[in-house]
């Protein structure tokens, strides 16, 4: 009791949405004043109440930040790295990975999976960039000429192919087919986990089980799970085989070898893990591989999509992108990862696309013990910390002209001025994103490889994107380009 008194006495102290309908808090005030679902209200409650906000849901306490001094506090103290209840929708479909664990065992994973993102690993990846992106540029050749159409399921299916293969090895062509039952089946889970977090009764699973769009998740969920044991147990005979014949040794780095060309995968690496030895289950396997799928899928998908919006808004910009591919690629049809390091002005397109759209646009740690925020408030044992990363990329004391399209903000030399935590599309510290440097690499494969060959355009002079928070930041009524040929 003293502990909840304390809770309400800090929290007094947190400026914050007027409590007018006991029991939900915040829901009510924000569906008032912006409506059921978009991200208005983080901007709303910025220009009301400043960085720092407090939030009830229910009877559960939110400290809300986007000041970079405080996002630094929080994701350097390794006392704040557990995540807590609020990611619980996405437990049915990803377990244990790396994205949901906590404490030791989150520690204990994360040293284990570093290595598998090691840039020798990523670098193999530019193959199948390469097969993927050609696929996706004869798609996009059959719409050019074509007048307006929503670029996203062709990106999606794309980005859904690279992750595939990249974490488990197998071929889905999902760009290739019209109706994969797998590819269905992602779509319908992503949809439930949407569906939940839009109608907050969806979460209680009895409910959500009762109606449509549960029924779909659990169905799309055992395809999903079906699928991924499927590989697994494939995969794992292939790797006892070749190990009985003598491949597979560690290398002194402690990553798996990945010498042959079948055994380059996340799946592959990990597996090499479990033979050998180390602490890691066929079940861990399996969680991190559906983590690997789901996180590594939709963010890359969602934040192509803007770029490629973005630049269809600005011509001058997708010019001089256009010019520094032909300079750097020539005429190579296929790209290196050291060509595609070298294109540092899409790389700041991409940067800045990320801080107007970024993916992942909040996260959330679990605060046990009471905690003094550095701008001088006090979050209360028990509360949640809500970290507005998008509120940050949009503080006009962070970026200058807060709302313009400005890539040169990104360019070697400009990041230095501000401050270090203002700007964190993949989160930063101890728990930052471990895809980051493949999602970076597999983003500019896939824009060199449309931009070298399409010029876009907005569908009208006035077009805008209405923003939606699902899974990931998406625009609500997908992404409408026109696509020609570039001469
Ligand atoms: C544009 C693309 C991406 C963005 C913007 C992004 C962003 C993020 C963010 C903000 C987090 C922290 C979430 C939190 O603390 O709750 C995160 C974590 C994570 N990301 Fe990404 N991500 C991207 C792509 C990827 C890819 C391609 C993969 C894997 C192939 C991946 C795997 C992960 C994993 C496993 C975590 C959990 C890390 C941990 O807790 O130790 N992400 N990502």
């Amino acid at each position: 009791r003293v502990v909840h008194r304390r809770r309400y006495e800090l929290a007094a102290k947190v400026p914050g949405p007027t409590l007018w309908l006991p029991g939900l808090g915040h829901i009510a005030d924000s569906m008032y004043h912006y409506g059921l679902s978009g991200i208005d209200w983080f901007i709303g409650y910025y220009k009301r109440y400043g960085n720092v906000y407090r939030m009830w849901i229910g009877t559960h306490l939110f400290i809300v930040t986007s000041h970079p001094d405080d996002i630094e506090a929080i994701v350097t103290n390794p006392a704040l790295i557990d995540k807590g209840n609020t990611y619980s929708l996405l437990q049915p479909w990803l377990g244990d990975g790396l994205l949901l664990l906590g404490g030791k065992k989150w520690h204990a994973r994360r040293k284990m999976l570093t290595p598998t993102f090691h840039f020798r690993i990523l670098e193999q990846f530019v193959e199948v960039f390469n097969d993927k992106g050609e696929i996706l540029q004869s798609k996009l050749a059959e719409l050019a000429g074509k007048g307006p159409v929503d670029v996203r399921p062709y990106i999606s299916k794309h980005a859904l192919d690279v992750i595939c293969e990249t974490a488990m090895g197998t071929a889905m062509n999902a760009q290739l087919q019209e109706d994969s039952e797998y590819v269905h089946a992602v779509k319908l889970a992503c949809k439930g986990v949407d569906d939940r977090h839009v109608f907050p009764w969806l979460a209680y699973d009895a409910i959500f089980r009762m109606t449509q769009s549960g029924k779909d998740f659990f169905n799309a969920l055992d395809i999903i799970h079906g699928t991924t044991r499927k590989v697994i147990a494939s995969r794992k005979l292939e790797l006892q085989n070749e190990l009985k014949q003598g491949g597979g040794a560690a290398t002194d780095e402690g990553e798996a070898d990945i010498g042959t060309k079948t055994r380059k995968m996340f799946i592959d690496q990990l597996l090499t893990m479990h033979l050998q030895g180390a602490d890691l289950s066929e079940k861990d396997i399996f969680d991190e591989v559906n983590t690997f799928m789901f996180e590594g899928h939709d963010t890359t998908m969602t934040s192509v999509c803007f770029t490629l919006f973005l630049l269809a808004k600005h011509p001058e910009v997708q010019d001089r992108v256009a010019e520094e591919l032909s300079l750097v690629l020539g005429d190579e049809t296929r790209y290196t990862s050291a060509q595609l390091g070298e294109l540092k002005y899409l790389e700041a397109v991409i940067k800045e696309s990320l801080r107007l759209y970024p993916s992942v646009p909040v996260f959330f740690r679990e605060c046990r013990e009471e905690f003094p925020l550095p701008s001088g408030y006090t979050v209360p044992a028990g509360a949640t910390i809500f970290v507005n990363g998008y509120v940050a990329h949009h503080d006009e004391k962070n970026f200058k002209d807060p709302f313009k399209f400005d890539p040169d903000r990104f360019l070697p030399g400009s990041e230095a001025k501000r401050h270090h935590f203002a700007y964190i599309p993949f989160s930063a510290g101890y728990r930052n994103c471990i895809g980051q440097r493949f999602a970076m690499l597999s983003m500019k494969a896939t824009l060199a490889r449309v931009l070298r060959s399409f010029r876009v355009a907005p569908a009208s002079a006035d077009a805008s994107l209405v923003l939606d928070l699902q899974v990931v930041l998406t625009a609500k009524d997908g992404v409408h380009l026109v696509v020609e040929r570039r001469q």
